[in-house]
């Protein structure tokens, strides 16, 4: 694992938004196409501003959220409402948008369709993670029902019920993520920084970002 270390949040933002960019671009000097996997929750948004602004071929791209709780796009708590709003417009207006929701009232309903349409956008090129204080990451929670399945097993996609998440979840599985051709983790604040030195030391199993973390670089910054 690299850990990059910044003098401030914003800067951190900005900086990532570039090097995916980048990374996105060198993929598609050699490849038709390229895939963007991201987070949802309180972190990304300002990435997603600076990215979706980026000189990047967005038609060759398709982007798709890390993990998604299941919840209609007019939910406050939709990650893909998130996305729309902040990732997918501007000149990332033009990306090819893979969806991990689907209208049905369980994730188990829909996860063969959903996972059909990620499995034609795999290996993905970029891979984002977010991660929790409870060192959850994706939606690969400590304590969820589906834990080993979503650390251990081949599938493409897990549907999650974790007691730390006030409803059922859909995540990319560590074995999509680890096979990202570039992974980053994006972490704020002291509390972040303490779980995921604690990670560090853990198996999977207590800390699901364990299983992320080698070949990954943790971009940090304090506030
Ligand atoms: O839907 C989600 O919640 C995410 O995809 C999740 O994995 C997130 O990255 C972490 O929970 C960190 O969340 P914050 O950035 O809000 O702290």
């Amino acid at each position: 694992m690299k850990l990059v270390e910044y003098p401030d949040a914003e800067m951190m933002m900005m900086d990532l938004a570039d090097t995916i960019a980048s990374e996105l671009n060198n993929a598609l000097l050699v490849d038709d196409h390229a895939s963007l996997a991201v987070p949802g929750g309180t972190t990304p948004g300002p990435i997603f501003d600076s990215l979706c602004a980026i000189n990047v071929a967005w038609p060759r791209v398709h982007v798709m959220l890390t993990d998604e709780r299941w919840v209609p796009e007019t939910s406050p708590r939709s990650n893909t409402a998130l996305l729309r709003q902040r990732l997918l417009t501007d000149k990332a207006a033009a990306a090819r948008y893979v969806p991990l929701y689907a209208d049905a009232d369980t994730p188990e309903e829909r996860l063969g369709d959903l996972s059909q349409q990620v499995q034609a956008c795999l290996p993905l090129t970029v891979a984002l993670l977010g991660m929790g204080s409870d060192m959850h990451t994706a939606s690969i929670f400590p304590g969820a029902d589906q834990l080993d399945l979503a650390l251990t097993g081949s599938d493409t996609l897990v549907a999650m019920r974790a007691p730390g998440a006030p409803e059922p979840r859909i995540t990319l599985s560590a074995n999509v993520l680890k096979e990202a051709m570039c992974r980053h983790i994006v972490i704020v604040g002291d509390e972040k920084r303490a779980a995921l030195e604690k990670a560090r030391h853990l198996q999977p199993h207590d800390a699901p970002v364990a299983a992320l973390l080698p070949g990954a670089t943790v971009h940090w910054a304090k506030e």
